[in-house]
């Protein structure tokens, strides 16, 4: 009886450098890829929001389209279902009789109940696991995730000396995939809807082609030798590497990020400014684990601190926020970038999410769902463990941060052309001038 695995590609779009995808292909006879957009993700949210907006919905149907190119030329086929997902994966599972199926290692806690239910669904087939998302898979960690440490400071500690164990031969794509069952086609009742793109998108183009070649772009350049200096920048397409939007569905994989950092290294030298991108991968890998570690704690108002925190709740402050209409020019201008590019620096982020919580008074689980949706590099893990750490109710040693806007913007933006360029003027709005009847925010 020849083995017949169902590979469900979630957030690792891509068939190179894919730890769990390699795995598949090697162990077994045939092959049944599938990926799912959920309709929920296009359906208002418990905050009253669309889970995805149009810019991550774009990006993501590009990435894709280029899986789907990709699995093809190798022979392959994915199924592209848009549908209910633990339906959905399990009716294909059903109709070709599928005995295991395989991902990456979910990281949000709904994702793994979804996969639970899928394989318990198809009379508890064998489920196959492994981390692509992540630099480091559980068992290469000095620690259970449930002995994550406390603060990143005491995690990178641990981790970074094992960075230079990492073996890292990037794993290629098989020429050839595994053949698919020789079954009748499997009907899709739904084909996926189109996306607009934002006012104004930046150059970012959904799909592993295109991040390799941003990759390489990146590193072709002196941009990695000046990144400490620049980072905290505002505006600006080089002066981070935005990497953020494919490592978020996976396209690219933060051991690729690594390689081409030292090679960089070896080629150019190495110095703070490349130790530093290093340095805030481990943050990302941080909220990795953070967020396996403490399953649905990451979305309570308490956090995982389980430290009372505002629940109150004003619509007109919420859309004069989201909106970027506040008293406050910086944070406007921050929120009408994010809104017609779907990317904000993320100083930028620190300082909305600072006047969210303590200027606005607002419970910061909005502020992380309106994230959730704009944001075309929004991933689970690293938005809302951020949102919590600044909110106080996450893994800050310190409590709380709250960010001066005034010296923010002095130090950001001294001659005000950040504000300008994004029209970030108030306009003598002060707060609760929105009324409340205008709600919910379009
Ligand atoms: C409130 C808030 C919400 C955020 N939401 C997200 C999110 O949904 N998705 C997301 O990818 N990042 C999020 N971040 C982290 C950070 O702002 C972005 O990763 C970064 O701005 C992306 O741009 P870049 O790729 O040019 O980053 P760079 O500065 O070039 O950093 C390189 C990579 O390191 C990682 N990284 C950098 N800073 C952080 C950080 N603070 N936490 C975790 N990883 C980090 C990212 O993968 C990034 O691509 C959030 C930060 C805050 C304060």
């Amino acid at each position: 009886m020849p083995i017949t695995t169902l590979y469900w590609f979630t957030n690792d779009l891509r068939i190179h450098d894919n730890p769990s995808f390699h795995a598949t292909c090697s162990k077994t006879d045939e092959l049944v890829c599938a990926v799912v957009l959920d309709p929920a993700w296009l359906a208002n949210n418990r905050y009253g929001l669309r889970t995805m907006g149009q810019n991550r919905l774009r990006f993501w149907l590009q990435s894709v389209a280029e899986l789907s190119t990709a699995l093809r030329q190798r022979g392959g086929y994915l199924h592209c279902l848009f549908d209910e997902p633990v339906t959905a994966v399990t009716a294909l599972g059903e109709h070709f009789n599928v005995s295991r199926v395989a991902a990456s290692t979910p990281v949000g806690w709904y994702e793994n109940q979804q996969l639970q239910a899928v394989t318990k669904a198809l009379n508890d087939c064998t489920v196959s696991l492994a981390n692509s998302s992540c630099l480091f898979d559980q068992s290469r960690l000095p620690f259970a995730y449930s002995e994550l440490p406390a603060s990143y400071s005491r995690f990178r500690k641990q981790v970074e000396p094992l960075l230079a164990d990492i073996a890292f031969d990037p794993l290629t794509a098989p020429d050839f995939l595994p053949e698919q069952p020789n079954r009748p086609h499997f009907a899709q009742l739904r084909a996926f809807p189109e996306a607009t793109a934002g006012e104004q998108p930046l150059p970012w183009r959904g799909g592993e082609q295109s991040a390799q070649q941003h990759l390489h772009s990146y590193f072709s350049t002196d941009n990695a030798s000046r990144y400490k200096a620049v980072r905290n920048e505002l505006d600006g397409w080089r002066n981070s590497t935005k990497f953020s939007a494919w490592l978020a569905n996976g396209s690219l994989g933060p051991g690729a990020i690594l390689r081409a950092l030292r090679q960089y290294e070896a080629d150019n030298g190495s110095n703070d400014s490349t130790y530093w991108i290093g340095f805030e991968l481990l943050w990302r890998e941080y909220f990795q684990c953070y967020a396996r570690a403490h399953g649905t704690r990451l979305f309570h108002p308490q956090g995982i601190k389980n430290k009372p925190t505002h629940t109150s709740y004003y619509p007109g402050r919420f859309k004069q926020w989201c909106q970027g209409n506040t008293p406050y020019s910086l944070v406007n201008a921050c929120m009408k970038q994010l809104n017609q590019t779907g990317y904000m620096s993320n100083r930028g982020r620190q300082v909305v999410a600072s006047c969210f919580v303590n200027e606005m008074g607002l419970d910061w689980r909005y502020g992380a769902a309106y994230f959730e949706r704009q944001l075309v590099d929004y991933d689970v893990a690293s938005n809302w463990g951020n949102w919590q750490y600044l909110a106080g109710v996450g893994c800050d040693p310190r409590g709380k941060r709250h960010f001066d806007i005034n010296k923010q913007t002095e130090q950001y933006d001294p001659d005000g052309e950040f504000i300008m360029r994004w029209q970030g003027q108030k306009h003598g709005l002060p707060l609760d001038a929105v009324d409340a009847a205008d709600w919910p925010c379009g």
